[in-house]
């Protein structure tokens, strides 16, 4: 076979790949008009390559990022250097449907795309070509898995029957906010509070009436507290509240109208309306306080004295 017949041939292979690859090529003018247009971008897209040539690209797609792209290629011919840019930056360039719509969770093409300046043989730069890659499938595998940690991760602190803090993850809130205090001295009270009699409770009408009883405790502490305040579920029927940038007079005011909306409330449950009380503990933290511990055993103990003292009440360490 003659030089020139090889030529054409290995051309017209050549010309058939880029038509049937399964990535998108796109070559632009410096003036943003389509050169070329392959198949990939026709079957996404849904315009052929006869309907877009030498039409821009802004006007075909008004929903791209003009002025992103327009610079991206600026720099692209003025360096004559490749640019390339993620999903996770930019989830897509084109926005096309997703390619996986029975199995996927995205309903659009996620894409990573390579803008490559296009030499001609004077060395000058008139035309630059997109790569679009179509990465549908590692971006939602990454995706689920980062919303599959996030989840773990909140699970692996939440109590399951109040959903608020676990032991855990609320200690190490009182850690951190005893460390600021040693830092920056702002005032950070500490309110531990207990269901009064809750054995009772169980004896009487069962332990689910209980469990209700808990659930509704957690709902009203969310319901009259910031959501800056830190809210752990201690034990059992124990929580904690840690109230930063409260004084204890301010915790006082606080702790006492918690008490006094749960003495007022009823908990309607498997046919029963159960009344309760809590009696609650506050501390808040001095220069002297040695540890988060201490915090904590000056917050217990006057929670412990609040009981002594006849439970359904507030009482604050060291008055
Ligand atoms: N329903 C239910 N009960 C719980 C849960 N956790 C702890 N309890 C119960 O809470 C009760 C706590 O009893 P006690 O420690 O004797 O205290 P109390 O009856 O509340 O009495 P005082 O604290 O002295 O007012 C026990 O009966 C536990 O079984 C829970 O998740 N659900």
């Amino acid at each position: 076979m003659p030089l020139a017949t090889q030529d054409a041939h290995a051309f017209h292979f050549l010309v058939d790949m880029l038509e049937s690859v399964e990535i998108g090529l796109v070559v632009l003018d410096l003036e943003f008009k389509v050169q070329l247009w392959n198949g990939f971008m026709e079957n996404h897209s849904g315009l052929t390559s006869t309907a877009v040539r030498e039409q821009n690209i802004f006007l075909l797609f008004p929903e791209l990022p003009a002025t992103w792209l327009k610079r991206k290629i600026d720099t692209v011919v003025m360096l004559n250097t490749r640019a390339f840019t993620s999903w996770e930056l930019r989830p897509y360039l084109f926005r096309f449907g997703s390619s996986r719509p029975i199995t996927g969770t995205s309903p659009y093409m996620y894409q990573n795309v390579t803008i490559s300046p296009l030499a001609e043989p004077d060395g000058s730069i008139k035309r630059v070509s997109l790569m679009v890659y179509d990465v549908t499938d590692v971006a939602c595998s990454r995706i689920e898995l980062e919303q599959a940690n996030a989840q773990l991760n909140c699970l692996s602190k939440t109590d399951n029957l109040t959903k608020l803090l676990n032991r855990g993850a609320w200690e190490s809130h009182l850690n951190s906010e005893f460390e600021r205090f040693r830092r920056y001295g702002h005032d950070c009270t500490l309110i531990m509070l207990d269901i009064d009699n809750f054995k009772r409770v169980n004896d009487q009408y069962g332990h689910q009436v209980g469990d209700d009883v808990i659930r509704h405790l957690a709902e009203t502490m969310r319901a009259c507290l910031r959501s800056t305040d830190h809210l752990g579920r201690y034990g059992g029927e124990e929580f904690a509240i840690i109230l930063p940038e409260t004084s204890l007079e301010g915790a006082c005011v606080i702790a006492e109208r918690l008490r006094q909306t749960i003495a007022q409330a009823e908990v309607r449950s498997h046919n029963a309306n159960v009344s309760y009380t809590v009696s609650l503990g506050l501390a808040t933290l001095h220069k002297q306080t040695a540890s988060s511990q201490q915090w904590l055993r000056q917050a217990d103990e006057a929670l412990y004295a609040a009981k002594h003292a006849g439970r359904n009440q507030v009482l604050c360490a060291g008055l």
